[in-house]
């Protein structure tokens, strides 16, 4: 039996013009969600990602402005940007494309976003708050992966969730939405011995390692549902997940494609919290002059 393929597309795409129409709700009240976006560098990926990043805002209705800075820009000048931002009131939602240039540190870089702007919840203060269940910004990409599985009607609680890959951006957050929603969660990494025998447990495999098709068919339990968060251009030009998908296609009952999936799903998150971060901001407003 084959896998259904999520159809990325659609849930996307439905997800956006509800987000649309609270825009457009929100901006007749007098208060536009606005998203600034730092590119630092010539990143080809990086430049696409923040390419569909202002189109996917502009067919919103989200104001957006994106800062391109060369490779060789120093850290101050971002962080002097980073501050302007900060004091803009028509900006909600901050993010700085990663990767950064070796010589900039995320860490500062990131710490230097107004913490009630950070669109990307990498700020340690909203990690905090992720982590003992506060209220505050979505992590994009793994509260996408949460949003495909309850769209295509996932019951998680109680499931087996395997995580591979431990990053900060996708694999840690990943974990902590699972627990969240009731899930028994492993995370397995590029230290995690027999990797396939403990994959191979999983209700629901995430694949967040950024390797091509390293996950093949013996890593995957019969009937699981399987999420493909990585996204890989090949030396063809062609995009491939961390999943070899056709080899993995009738042993799943569930899987995410790519490209098409949860790559647009994170634009999608980034443009629900920009919209929560400026419901927030004009909540302050109103508060301000009563
Ligand atoms: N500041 C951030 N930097 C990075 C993040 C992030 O969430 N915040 N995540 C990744 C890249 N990323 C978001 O920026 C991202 C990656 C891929 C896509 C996407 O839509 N992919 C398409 C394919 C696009 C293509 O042709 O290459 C798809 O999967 O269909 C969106 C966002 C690292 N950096």
């Amino acid at each position: 039996m084959s896998a259904q393929v999520i159809n990325g597309k659609e849930i996307v795409s439905a997800y956006r013009t509800q987000i649309k129409e609270e825009v457009a709700i929100l901006t007749q009240q007098g208060v536009q969600p606005g998203l600034a976006v730092v590119l630092v560098g010539e990143d080809p990926a990086s430049q696409v990602y923040v390419r569909n990043k202002a189109k996917a805002c502009e067919e919103a209705g989200i104001y957006s402005e994106v800062h391109t800075l060369e490779a060789a820009t120093e850290e101050s000048d971002v962080l002097q940007l980073i501050e302007q931002l900060n004091q803009n009131p028509k900006i909600h939602g901050i993010l700085v494309q990663s990767p950064l240039p070796k010589h900039i540190s995320e860490e500062k870089i990131v710490e230097a976003i107004a913490v009630h702007k950070d669109a990307d919840c990498f700020h340690p203060v909203n990690v905090g708050n992720l982590m003992i269940g506060k209220e505050g910004p979505a992590p994009c990409t793994p509260a996408g992966v949460i949003d495909i599985l309850k769209k295509i009607g996932v019951e998680i609680a109680g499931k087996h969730a395997v995580v591979i890959g431990r990053s900060n951006i996708v694999g840690k957050p990943m974990a902590i939405l699972l627990l969240r929603e009731n899930a028994t969660v492993t995370v397995c990494h590029s230290r995690t011995a027999n990797m396939a025998d403990i994959t191979r447990q999983a209700d629901i495999l995430i694949a967040a390692v950024g390797k091509p098709k390293m996950v093949k068919r013996e890593h995957v339990k019969p009937g699981a549902i399987v999420v493909d968060v990585g996204i890989n251009r090949l030396d063809t030009g062609k995009l491939a997940g961390d999943v070899d998908f056709d080899d993995v296609l009738d042993v799943a009952s569930y899987i995410t494609p790519v490209p098409g999936c949860v790559g647009p799903m994170t634009i999608t998150v980034l443009l629900r919290n920009t919209l929560e971060a400026a419901k927030r901001a004009a909540a302050l407003q109103s508060a301000a002059n009563r």
